[in-house]
């Protein structure tokens, strides 16, 4: 999904807050995403008042836990992170409130059934949306869909699903997965997200691009010798292997967030900076591209090791990850777009779990002048 303007992106303006009852079901919510991004998003904008007045929030996932637990696990990483922080304990406890926890099996109706029992319990006949974030493996997205949409669907307001990157694994199962969630969804209730297109520095970059004349005649392969895209974490799985092993570094980061900011980054002047126009300028890049080659690709997995007396575990020290595990943590690659503007220039991109720093990063290197 691209940037949007404020008033598109948000499902409710101000002005709307009073209308109908939301209650959004985070699927997977025992999970890393879950509990480091979308609970805390989710409080961010219920702080700013973008949340309608009706709302509640429901976890779902297999992990037993009760509805305080769930709202214990949450409150550890619910920051007051806005600038003003004015009575942020005080909101904190009325978000919780809002907070509730049903666990069940991905692929039972039944469970999903009890769901909509207790939804419509709390949504006590009111005209009621329903938004189901799949905060889960990309291989039982079709599962959750088939039970949410005949079980647990909106009766009286719409239905939404957001599906997280990975969009499955290769462009066959991609294709497969579009397919058999329209057997349940039409493509207006499918939002598709990756996180990174929200993110400061990517948002900037066509904006430095083309509002700075300058830019314009010095983006090229007459100027630029090559690009780098970094993305490193200082911290590996720490338990998220039951996702993380079946798809690896390349299908977490690289094919979505990395390609991204290539395609931003090389594509030709859009004829505005639309989300649509600059979609359609991404995806000539795209097509532009040299199939990658092996021999241009480098991919490892982290050891343990002991560092100033502390030590850190290797990948296959994860309890959630199978001891054999030969799913790569790094990689490395050289990609080329054969095109008149990026002809011969690398663009380098590496991405790494466990490794010495956090950092992501967009640098060229210039050709001498
Ligand atoms: N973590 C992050 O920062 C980001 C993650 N994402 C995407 O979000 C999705 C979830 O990622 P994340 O939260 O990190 O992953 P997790 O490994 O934490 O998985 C989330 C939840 O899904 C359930 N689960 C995990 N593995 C399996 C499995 N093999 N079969 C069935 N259920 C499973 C678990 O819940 P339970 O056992 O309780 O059912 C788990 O708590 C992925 O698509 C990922 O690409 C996107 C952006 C950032
Ligand atoms: O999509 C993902 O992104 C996170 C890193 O995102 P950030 O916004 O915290 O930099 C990464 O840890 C995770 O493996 C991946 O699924």
């Amino acid at each position: 999904m691209e940037p949007q303007g404020k008033e598109e992106s948000l499902p409710f303006s101000q002005s709307e807050n009073v209308g109908p009852h939301l209650s959004i079901t985070i699927v997977g919510a025992s999970g890393d995403l879950a509990k480091k991004k979308i609970f805390p998003a989710l409080f961010a904008l219920y702080y700013e008042d973008w949340l309608p007045e009706n709302f509640i929030v429901f976890g779902y996932a297999r992990t037993k836990m009760t509805d305080e637990e769930l709202r214990n696990m949450i409150s550890r990483t619910l920051t007051c992170r806005i600038d003003q922080r004015e009575n942020c304990e005080d909101k904190m406890d009325r978000f919780l409130k809002r907070c509730f926890y049903h666990s069940g099996q991905y692929d039972s109706e039944e469970h999903f059934a009890e769901l909509n029992r207790k939804l419509q319990e709390k949504e006590a006949g009111k005209l009621s949306n329903r938004l189901f974030y799949l905060s889960i493996p990309p291989n039982i997205f079709v599962n959750v869909v088939k039970c949410a949409s005949l079980r647990a669907s909106s009766t009286s307001g719409w239905t939404r699903v957001i599906v997280e990157k990975p969009f499955g694994r290769d462009s066959e199962s991609s294709g497969e997965l579009t397919r058999c969630l329209k057997l349940y969804l039409t493509e207006d209730q499918i939002f598709r997200i990756d996180h990174y297109l929200g993110k400061e520095l990517v948002e900037n970059l066509s904006v430095l691009r083309f509002s700075n004349l300058v830019f314009e005649p010095l983006w090229s392969r007459n100027y630029i010798r090559n690009v780098q895209l970094i993305f490193s974490e200082d911290f590996g799985t720490e338990g998220r292997g039951g996702y993380f092993d079946n798809y690896g570094i390349i299908r977490d980061i690289m094919q979505n967030h990395l390609l991204q900011i290539l395609a931003l980054f090389a594509m030709e002047t859009p004829v505005s900076l639309d989300a649509e126009d600059i979609r359609n300028e991404k995806v000539k890049v795209l097509r532009s591209m040299r199939p990658l080659q092996l021999e241009d690709v480098a991919v490892g997995q982290y050891k343990g090791h002991s560092k100033g007396g502390k030590s850190y575990p290797a990948y296959t020290d994860d309890p959630t990850v199978p001891n054999n595990s030969l799913t790569p943590t790094f990689a490395a690659a050289a990609l080329f777009i054969n095109n008149a503007r990026w002809d011969g220039v690398p663009f380098l991109m590496k991405a790494g779990k466990a490794l010495h720093t956090k950092r992501d990063q967009s640098s060229v290197q210039t050709r001498p002048w």
